[in-house]
């Protein structure tokens, strides 16, 4: 296979043309858009703080299959393996974040259940763990996780946003540049990884990054969803 040869866009880019409607449905949904114009119900925050705490949680031994596909199959496994690492050494600090946040806003971490959203998209994350699953694939799956963040909560810092100052902190955790950076090194690997594989494996691929952007749509919904005891208490 050739080369890509320099300022050639990568498949990624490729793929974020092709579906910019369903990657800005992702990263531009309605509740991403309350928070950067200030309108958000701080009901719908509590409740999608609780579901992503559950959810971060089961994000971890996904990254360690990540991890140990890169160690088993990469081109270039230790580079990879340090990137890799590095998320899964700050998902320590993101779980102790949610914990601190939670207890901020009055959201008991031990009483929540999974919607169901959060639960497919966990099972989701069950299926991408099995050794059967490429690296290629579980590679390109978790650049998608993390940029949908990235790129949603970057969106709430702009310069003309009107995020609420309570809320600032929670888009800087993934709006931040060393957290651009990050997403940038996955795309990196994905991307090379893209360039190399099978026809078979690339179709995959992106049914893969479509389904991530699919869960990441149902998270938000499930999320911007009003709770009836809520209702009951306006
Ligand atoms: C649903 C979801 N997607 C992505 C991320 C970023 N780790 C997250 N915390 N939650």
């Amino acid at each position: 296979m050739e080369e890509k040869r320099q300022g050639e866009v990568g498949i990624i880019d490729k793929w974020l043309k092709k579906h910019l409607l369903m990657y800005m449905a992702a990263t531009r949904h309605p509740m991403i858009l309350s928070i950067r114009d200030g309108s958000i119900n701080i009901s719908c925050f509590k409740t999608w703080l609780g579901q992503d705490y559950l959810f971060v949680r089961a994000l971890v031994p996904f990254v360690a299959s990540v991890l140990i596909k890169a160690w088993n199959d990469s081109d270039d496994s230790n580079t990879d393996v340090e990137v890799i690492l590095s998320g899964l050494a700050s998902l320590k600090d993101e779980i102790s974040w949610f914990q601190n946040e939670a207890s901020n806003w009055g959201v008991q971490l031990s009483h929540i259940v999974a919607h169901k959203a959060t639960g497919d998209y966990c099972r989701f994350l069950e299926s991408l763990m099995l050794p059967e699953v490429e690296f290629t694939i579980s590679i390109t799956a978790y650049w998608a996780i993390e940029v949908v963040y990235q790129d949603a909560f970057t969106h709430c810092l702009e310069d003309d946003a009107k995020t609420p100052p309570e809320l600032q902190e929670t888009c800087q955790r993934w709006g931040n540049d060393e957290f651009g950076q990050y997403c940038q090194s996955l795309k990196k690997i994905a991307n090379r990884r893209l360039e190399k594989c099978s026809d078979d494996l690339l179709v995959k691929a992106e049914a893969t990054f479509l389904r991530v952007l699919e869960h990441e749509v149902q998270f938000w919904n499930m999320s911007a969803m009003v709770e009836p005891e809520d209702l009951a208490s306006k």
